[in-house]
């Protein structure tokens, strides 16, 4: 019976698998540095067991006798198909193919989470006041493809991940300026997620809508367009999609604070916070953290941090697999063993 306390054989590869890239590194203990390998887009490679194969075992004399992967999708069962990428990964395959005999496969935010329980203060930036308590929980939120949600619970001497589904709460108009917006943001079924404004996708799904509000044609369909002439001011709908997208991932991050009373910080991971980090550095992000009444004196207390570690997943990882007892992973269901 797996058990979240084991330790995992030695070499272990590490590897975070995106919808568009996948990142490998390897330990050879647990005191040596990890042995990167070089990113690789997803797309370039047939099956998950080729790319392990070409990016990492034909490029060391090291056997990893284990892999702890993290992966965009659900875990159920002995076939895990990855979101927004037609890899599918088989735990059996990789041991009887590759010569694991240990597998362990994970959620990429729960990587994230792991990430943030050891991030130092030259891997992430914050944003307005408050101060870590140490020892208390922690949340999450990255806005990238999607908007990935996850807590972690300080609980019986560990840091234990809490991955769920938090990017898909209601988003709802509050000011005036928000009711003349949100009836022109796409809906799914009929409401708003988060995720329909806290993602790239969101990004352009936000602009348009204010394009829709003050009645002028959209310029840009692209998220990366719409913030870098948000950016710039260059662009009077595209510099208020930024304010108001601040806005919006600082009452979502507010509410996820308050659900998780993460006095431990909350974090920004994902793509998009690091390439926006100017406009999150306004004051309308921190504002609409801490306009929580009645708990807005306890919201001012709580700190905002960007990510901006380049693979803080893969760090989260290497970190859990060197020492998993300070973690409570559930690997009920998501370990298979030779
Ligand atoms: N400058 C930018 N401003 C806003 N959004 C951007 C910018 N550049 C990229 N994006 C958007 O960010 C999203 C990608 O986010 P991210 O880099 O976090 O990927 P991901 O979901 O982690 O996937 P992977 O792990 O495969 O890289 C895409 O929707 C992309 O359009």
């Amino acid at each position: 019976m797996a058990n979240a306390y084991d330790h995992y054989p030695f070499p272990i590869l590490i590897g975070d698998i995106g919808g568009t890239n996948a990142r490998f590194s390897l330990l050879a203990d647990a005191y040596a540095e990890p042995k990167e390998f070089p990113i690789v887009q997803t797309a370039k490679f047939a099956t998950i067991d080729e790319a392990i194969q070409r990016v990492v075992l034909d490029k060391t004399s090291m056997h990893p006798r284990s892999t702890i992967l993290a992966v965009a999708g659900p875990i159920n069962g002995d076939e895990i198909p990855l979101t927004n990428c037609p890899w599918v990964v088989r735990p059996r395959a990789l041991i009887d193919n590759l010569g694991f005999e240990d597998v362990v496969v994970i959620n990429d935010f729960e990587a994230q989470a792991l990430a943030v329980a050891s991030l130092g203060n030259e891997n992430q930036i914050q944003i307005g006041r408050g101060s870590v308590l140490p020892g208390h929980s922690k949340v999450v939120l990255g806005p990238g493809t999607g908007l990935g949600v996850a807590g972690l619970v300080h609980a019986l001497n560990a840091w234990i991940p809490v991955p769920g589904e938090g990017g898909h709460v209601d988003l709802g108009p509050r000011s005036v300026r928000d009711e003349k917006i949100f009836p022109h943001i796409e809906q799914i079924d009929g409401r708003v997620s988060a995720e329909q404004i806290l993602c790239g996708r969101g990004m352009v799904n936000l602009y348009r809508a204010i394009c829709a509000a003050d009645g002028v044609a959209p310029a840009f369909s692209d998220p990366a367009d719409v913030s870098n002439n948000g950016l710039s001011a260059e662009n009077a709908q595209a510099a208020e999609t930024l304010s108001l997208f601040a806005t919006y991932l600082g009452r979502v991050a507010g509410d996820m604070a308050c659900v998780f009373m993460a006095r431990g910080g909350v974090y920004l991971a994902g793509g998009i916070p690091q390439k926006i980090l100017p406009a999150l550095q306004r004051p309308e992000f921190r504002a609409a953290f801490e306009d929580k009444a009645p708990h807005s004196a306890l919201m001012a207390t709580i700190p905002t941090f960007v990510v901006t570690h380049p693979l803080a997943a893969l760090a989260g990882l290497s970190t859990y697999a060197r020492t998993p007892s300070q973690f409570g992973v559930a690997t009920e269901g998501r370990r298979w063993r030779k």
